[in-house]
């Protein structure tokens, strides 16, 4: 079989017309009810962000009781923001199978020691600025350099596109994803600001420009209050049936 390199493509190798399954993470929940109907509705994974400062922050010992509630072939994802390693190693001992999630300021050495302590795949988030106007690299958007970080985190399993924010992600903000330069050697998942309304429109922007693309939604489907304002950790079985419902979409 032809790989990637071989065809020219920067995408799996697959017969024509056919779109790739996109995988879905929902990320930041908190609650049994929330696991549940994220499994439910299809997500691939869910993901426990174990930042203390995270208004979706949760123990590592509450992550691993809601990670017990996934079926075979639901992955439980970790999120670590400048987590020590005897801490992100204790956290992975209790969460059997899962994917570790560096969203902070980590560097590529620090990620895979800690993934190789933790005998784990890792993801590594790019927080991209939003455009500058001039300030375009070579690379990719606003003076980000996908390309180089891409070759800087190397052993990640896959990098996941993220806008820049304060407090680090799950800010619910996009970015310009027509910079994002077209032939990046790693497996990407969007996120950053996905909602219902536009996760399409990302997947057919992103699809063809990494190894493969999966897609990762926090603020985009969690529930409102009664005067609208949203209630962070708090999923809607709704939108998150919306979500996927967009994705497959997306992708039929
Ligand atoms: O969810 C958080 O509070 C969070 C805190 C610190 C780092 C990352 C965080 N969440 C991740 O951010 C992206 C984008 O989320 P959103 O959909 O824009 O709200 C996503 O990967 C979340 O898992």
């Amino acid at each position: 079989m032809l790989n990637h390199c071989q065809t020219g493509k920067n995408h799996e190798t697959r017969p024509e017309n056919m779109k790739p399954r996109t995988r879905i993470k929902i990320c930041g929940l908190t609650r049994e009810q929330d696991v549940d109907a994220a499994v439910a509705v299809g997500a691939d994974a869910i993901g426990f962000v174990l930042y203390p400062k995270s208004p979706r922050h949760v123990t590592p010992a509450r992550a691993a009781a809601l990670a017990r509630r996934l079926p075979p072939l639901v992955t439980p994802v970790l999120l670590f923001v400048n987590e020590t390693a005897a801490s992100a190693q204790a956290a992975s001992a209790l969460v059997p199978g899962a994917t570790l999630q560096f969203h902070g300021d980590e560097t590529p050495a620090e990620c895979a020691a800690i993934a190789q302590a933790c005998g784990r795949p890792y993801w590594r988030a790019a927080r991209i600025p939003n455009d500058i106007p001039g300030a375009i690299a070579a690379g990719g958007a606003a003076g980000f350099d996908l390309l180089k970080f891409a070759a800087d985190y190397a052993s990640a399993q896959a990098l996941l596109l993220d806008a820049h924010v304060a407090g680090y992600g799950g800010g619910g903000k996009s970015f310009n994803w027509s910079r994002l330069p077209t032939n990046v050697a790693a497996h990407l998942v969007l996120s950053g600001g996905l909602t219902p309304a536009n996760v399409g429109d990302g997947i057919a922007e992103l699809r063809q420009r990494g190894l493969s693309l999966a897609v990762d939604v926090s603020s985009g489907v969690e529930a409102t209050g009664p005067a609208g304002q949203p209630l962070k950790g708090i999923k809607s079985a709704e939108k998150m049936a919306a979500f996927v419902a967009a994705v497959r979409q997306a992708d039929a």
